[in-house]
């Protein structure tokens, strides 16, 4: 665990950046400092390894005080990852990666097939290993700039928007891909980001720090969307907080009609008898994987991938009621398309039962249960 208490950093010229901040991040999970620019988030993060000293306060690493310790020896056991990369240009992607066991004399080759692994595991193909950082992408070299922090395998890893440097798309993959690896991994993560969805989206904690250092909230992500504690962290967080906190409401609860489906492929008679008059018929792949909607009336003779509306996103039935809601109201049909976690159809929820479920959530007085939609109309 790492704790701050009381830190204060007072710069040379007399700017305040982090004031009387107090705060733990637990072992093994991800605390995400998140404020607008300005806010002492980068200071916060480089006096854990000593880049930085606090002008006042202490901090503690598994309860020793760090400021006694040897700056080398603390970073160590310590992962860094900064926006950039901050790859060494003049060295292979194998040997950038490769750097921290190197030095602390790992042998060349154990050093290179480690790295190679880790390559793998970052979703990296290892036909990038010769290349230089300047012959990959952004997403490459922030997945690249990971794999050097992990490579000494520290406890604790300290990233400073490592992943801000790329198109929204990437970004995501990569914040996905680290989700995953740290399910694995388990390491003790503190990350600094000034995007409040990221903050929220990879945070088991997230520390809302507002200009002149001071700590505005500290709260899991559903607790932040549900309760912030100012004007300040509300304003912070944005519109839509009720919604984006139904992401981490299970679904479960909902209840999933069976809805008539065919095959894709399937002659356009036989479709519209099993879609009996409804004005949308649901069509799944042979291995019973949705692919989208049809309006049987205007189908030719048979059904095809050109008459797929696939507008719709696929909610897992395992997932939130923001992904139940989100099938729904996105859906043609208005029904929102349910899937087991290897991606076959279970039914359908309407957005009805899914809003009937959130009011349950919420503690309805009466406790009536939702309604179901079993008979798949629409
Ligand atoms: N070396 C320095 N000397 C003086 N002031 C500094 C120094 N480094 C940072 N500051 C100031 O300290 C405050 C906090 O800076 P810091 O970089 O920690 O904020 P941040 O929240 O990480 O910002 P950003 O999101 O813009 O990166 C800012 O007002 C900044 O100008």
């Amino acid at each position: 665990m790492i704790r701050f208490s009381d830190v204060r950093k007072t710069y040379p010229d007399g700017t305040v950046a982090v004031d009387g901040l107090t705060l733990e991040a637990p072992t093994g999970q991800i605390t995400v400092l998140v404020g607008p620019s300005g806010c002492g988030k980068t200071t916060s993060l480089r006096m854990i390894n000593k880049m930085i000293e606090p002008t006042s306060g202490s901090i503690t690493v598994d309860g020793r005080d760090i400021s006694g310790m040897n700056a080398d020896e603390l970073r160590r056991g310590m992962g860094y990852v900064i926006q950039s990369g901050g790859l060494f240009p003049h060295r292979t992607v194998l040997d950038n990666i490769a750097t921290v066991p190197l030095l602390l004399g790992v042998p060349k080759t154990q050093a290179r097939a480690s790295a190679m692994e880790l390559l793998e595991r970052m979703g990296l193909s290892t036909s990038l290993a010769k290349r230089y950082p300047n012959q990959l992408s952004g997403g490459q070299q922030q997945r690249v700039g990971v794999a050097r922090a992990l490579a000494a395998d520290p406890p604790i890893m300290l990233m400073d928007e490592p992943f801000s440097a790329v198109d929204p798309q990437v970004r995501e993959q990569l914040q996905d891909e680290f989700l995953r690896l740290q399910g694995e991994l388990g390491k003790t993560i503190v990350f600094v980001t000034h995007d409040i969805d990221e903050a929220v989206k990879l945070g088991d904690q997230v520390a809302v720090l507002r200009v002149g250092g001071t700590l505005a909230q500290l709260a899991s992500p559903e607790r932040l969307l549900a309760d912030p504690a100012d004007d300040f962290v509300a304003d912070f967080l944005g519109r839509d907080r009720g919604y984006r906190g139904l992401a981490f409401a299970p679904g479960g609860s909902v209840p999933i009609g069976t809805e008539p489906t065919v095959v894709l492929g399937t002659s356009s008679d036989a479709a519209r008898s099993v879609a009996s008059g409804a004005a949308w018929l649901l069509i799944v792949d042979e291995a019973g994987a949705p692919v989208g909607w049809v309006e049987p009336a205007r189908l030719g003779a048979r059904v095809e991938r050109s008459d797929l509306h696939r507008g719709g996103t696929v909610a897992r039935a395992s997932g939130s009621l923001r992904a139940a809601l989100d099938a729904a109201l996105s859906a043609p049909s208005r029904r929102g398309v349910l899937t087991d976690d290897a991606g076959r159809l279970i039914g359908t929820v309407s957005a009805h039962d899914v809003l009937a479920a959130i009011e349950g959530a919420g503690g309805s007085a009466d406790g009536t249960p939702a309604s179901s939609n079993g008979d798949g109309a629409p």
